[in-house]
């Protein structure tokens, strides 16, 4: 993944409508309580930093207004969707929009299209990714996109693989994928972090510093911003890093990371397009990684107290309202 031409930011995995109701809006510990339990920051910064973090997730988020235009409060893509993996560039499509995104496409296999389209009527759905012709069909859309997701469901096999490097090697004109791409943001689970960290580094993970590690390996990306999920989500730009504890569940049914960077990609353009004022000189894409784990593990929070073990990710999907609300909205 690198710097698409005319697409403000991007992301790699690799991101209800019913007003609040009491019943969700009040269990649980007073939101303070429970926002200073959500974000610790590494050695240098104090609690009110950390308190003034979760202000600035607030102050990126545009306000709804008369005077937009469709489109205006995010134009998302996911590229990812393969003949195993349907569900999650859906999870991704969906949530994006769910947040707060006016439009978002799927750039998937042809296969994979007639699937995910009959999910949701919602989605705009590119059946390109298997085509001969990928990295063109993709890359004539980016233009109008503000965030690429790049990866839920996109699979192992090698052709795909070798069309979405391609795509973004043209788009981005970089000599490498990702290296010094300071617009993007990957989010590796525990096994993807390790498989990441010991390419870039050449050493093995000292697992018992993860912040440092997470720090480490953002740095070695050339300021790349990395967001390791886990019990903890650690994230750091190279500079900083940033935890976001906020009490989800423990419940772990597959797809919640796809939620996330659903979230991402529209918090990251909301985040860069505010400026810097917004965020207080802040790193903009840390704002909207903590904005994202907050949202993905409130919505797990909630939809847990419902459903219990029986949570599903399509659960947490229908949480997404109440718990954006909750934590950005009070
Ligand atoms: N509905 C859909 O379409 C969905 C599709 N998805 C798509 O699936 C593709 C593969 O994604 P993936 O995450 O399953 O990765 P993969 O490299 O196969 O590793 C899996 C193995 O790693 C381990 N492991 C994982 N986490 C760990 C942890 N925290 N801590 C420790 N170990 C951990 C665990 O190994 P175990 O030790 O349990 O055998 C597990 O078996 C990808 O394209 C993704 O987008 C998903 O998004 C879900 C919804
Ligand atoms: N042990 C945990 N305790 C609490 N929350 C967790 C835990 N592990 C992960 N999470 C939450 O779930 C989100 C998704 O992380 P996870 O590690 O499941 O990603 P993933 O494996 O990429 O998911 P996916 O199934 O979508 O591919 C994280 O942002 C984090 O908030
Ligand atoms: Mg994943």
């Amino acid at each position: 993944m690198a710097s698409p031409a005319g697409v403000g930011a991007a992301v790699a995995g690799a991101a209800v409508v019913t007003l609040l109701s009491a019943a969700l809006a009040f269990y649980g510990p007073p939101l303070d309580a429970v926002l200073k339990r959500a974000f610790s920051l590494h050695k240098a910064h104090s609690i009110k930093d950390m308190e003034n973090t979760f202000q600035l997730v607030k102050n990126i988020i545009p306000p709804l207004t008369t005077k937009k235009h469709k489109g205006q409060d995010g134009r998302i893509g996911i590229v990812g969707g393969s003949q195993e993996y349907t569900g999650a560039p859906y999870f991704a499509a969906i949530s994006a929009l769910k947040v707060g995104a006016d439009l978002s496409h799927v750039f998937c296999t042809r296969e994979a299209a007639p699937v995910i389209k009959s999910y949701s009527p919602e989605l705009i759905v590119h059946p390109v990714l298997d085509s001969p012709d990928a990295v063109h069909e993709v890359e004539k859309w980016l233009p109008r996109l503000h965030a690429l997701v790049v990866g839920p469901g996109l699979g192992r096999e090698e052709a795909l693989l070798e069309n979405v490097k391609d795509g973004l090697w043209l788009i981005a004109q970089q000599p490498t994928l990702i290296q010094g791409y300071q617009k993007a943001v990957l989010t590796p689970n525990h096994v993807e972090f390790i498989r990441l960290s010991e390419a870039v580094l050449r050493d093995p993970v000292d697992s018992s510093d993860r912040r440092g590690a997470v720090l480490r390996l953002s740095q070695a990306l050339g300021n790349v911003t990395v967001v390791q999920k886990g019990e903890q989500d650690v994230i750091s730009d190279g500079e900083q890093v940033l935890e976001c504890n906020l009490q989800g569940s423990n419940r772990r049914c597959g797809g919640q990371g796809d939620l996330l960077s659903g979230f991402l990609g529209v918090l990251v353009q909301w985040a860069l397009h505010a400026g810097p004022e917004k965020t207080n000189g802040f790193s903009p894409l840390l704002v909207a990684a903590f904005g994202a784990c907050s949202l993905t593990r409130q919505c797990n929070h909630q939809a847990f107290q419902k459903y219990g073990r029986s949570t599903t990710t399509s659960d947490m999907i229908a949480e997404i309202r109440p718990a954006f609300s909750r934590l950005f909205e009070t």
